[in-house]
C-alpha cells in the first residue's frame, strides 16, 4: 500500500453496486501531487460513478479511500471542497441569471475553506475572482450572464470555479466534451499551464486527442474495472484497450 506523503488520493478496492450491477468493481488507483491523470473507457464504463465515489456523492458499496492521509469515506461533498478536493461535472452547471463574476464568487463564498455560511464577498475575494477570470480568458465577459455565453466559456467557467479556492486536487468531468478542435486545442494549453504551475488534476475525457495531450498517465476503465494503467503512450499497443475500447478504429479514432 502506497501512504507516501507526495500520495493526495489512494483508493483501494473501491465497489460500486445498483443492485445485480457493479458499476465500480474493485477499483485500486493512486494520484500523486502533481501528477495529471487522464480516464477513458466506453460509455457505461463506471468512471463518473468513481468520480461520484470519491467526491462523496454517491456512497461506497465497499473499499476505502484515502485523501490526503484521512478515509473520506462518507464524507460529505460540500465538506470534501473545504478541504481541496475540486470537481467539475459532464453537464455544464452554473448558476445561468449571475454573471460570469458573479459564479466565480458564489464558489469561493461556498467552496472555500473556512466556509461557514458567511457568504460576503471580501476584497480578497474580489482580487482572486478578477486573477482566475483573466487567467483562464474570461475577463472580457465577466459581466456577461452565464446564461448567453458560449460551451467554451461555460467550460472554462467551471474550471474557474473549481480553481479559485485553490484546491489540492481537481477533478473534471469531460472537460472538453462538445467543444470544436479548435477550441480544444485552446483548452490543451489551458491545462499545461496550470499543470506547469504543479496542479494535481484527475479528468475523464472520450477525446483521445486531449488525454493524449495532457495527461501523464492513462488510466482506462471497462464495465466497472481498470483494464489499462499507464503511460498515455502505450494504449495505443495494447491489446486489450484496443479490442475493448478503440476497436478496430485505433487510437486515432476514438474522438
Ligand atoms: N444511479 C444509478 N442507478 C443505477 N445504475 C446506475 C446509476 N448511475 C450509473 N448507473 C449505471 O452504472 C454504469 C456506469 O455508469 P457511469 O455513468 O459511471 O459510466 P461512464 O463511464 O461515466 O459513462 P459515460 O462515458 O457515458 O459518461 C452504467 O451501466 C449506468 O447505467
Amino acid at each position: 500500500m502506497d501512504s507516501g506523503q507526495d500520495t493526495v488520493l489512494e483508493c483501494r478496492g473501491v465497489v460500486k453496486r445498483y443492485g445485480a450491477l457493479a458499476a465500480v468493481d474493485g477499483v485500486d488507483f493512486n494520484v500523486k501531487v502533481g501528477e495529471c491523470v487522464g480516464i477513458g473507457g466506453p460509455n457505461g464504463a463506471g468512471k463518473t460513478t468513481f468520480f461520484d465515489l470519491i467526491s462523496g456523492l454517491t456512497p461506497v458499496t465497499d473499499g476505502t479511500i484515502t485523501y490526503k492521509g484521512s478515509d473520506i469515506v462518507g464524507t460529505a461533498p460540500h465538506l470534501l471542497c473545504h478541504r481541496g478536493l475540486a470537481r467539475t461535472f459532464q453537464l455544464n452547471s452554473g448558476f445561468d441569471d449571475l454573471s460570469v463574476y458573479e459564479n466565480v464568487l458564489a464558489a469561493q463564498a461556498f467552496g472555500r475553506r473556512s466556509a461557514g455560511g458567511i457568504v460576503l464577498a471580501h476584497k480578497a475575494d474580489h482580487e482572486a475572482a478578477r486573477r482566475i477570470l483573466a487567467d483562464i480568458g474570461l475577463e472580457c465577459i465577466a459581466s456577461e450572464k452565464v446564461a448567453g455565453v458560449s460551451v467554451l466559456a461555460r467550460k472554462k467557467l467551471m474550471v474557474a470555479t473549481a480553481l479559485v479556492n485553490e484546491p489540492d486536487i481537481i477533478l473534471l468531468d469531460e472537460p472538453v466534451g462538445g467543444l470544436t478542435p479548435p477550441e480544444i486545442e485552446e483548452f490543451i494549453a489551458l491545462v499545461q499551464r496550470f499543470k506547469a504551475r504543479g496542479l494535481t488534476l484527475v479528468f475523464i475525457e472520450h477525446v483521445m486527442h486531449f488525454l493524449m495531450a495532457v495527461a501523464d498517465r492513462a488510466m482506462i476503465m471497462h464495465q466497472g474495472q481498470i483494464i489499462y494503467d499507464g503511460s498515455p503512450q502505450g494504449l495505443s499497443t495494447d491489446k486489450t484497450v484496443t479490442e475493448v475500447y478503440l476497436g478496430s478504429a485505433g487510437i486515432g479514432g476514438a474522438d
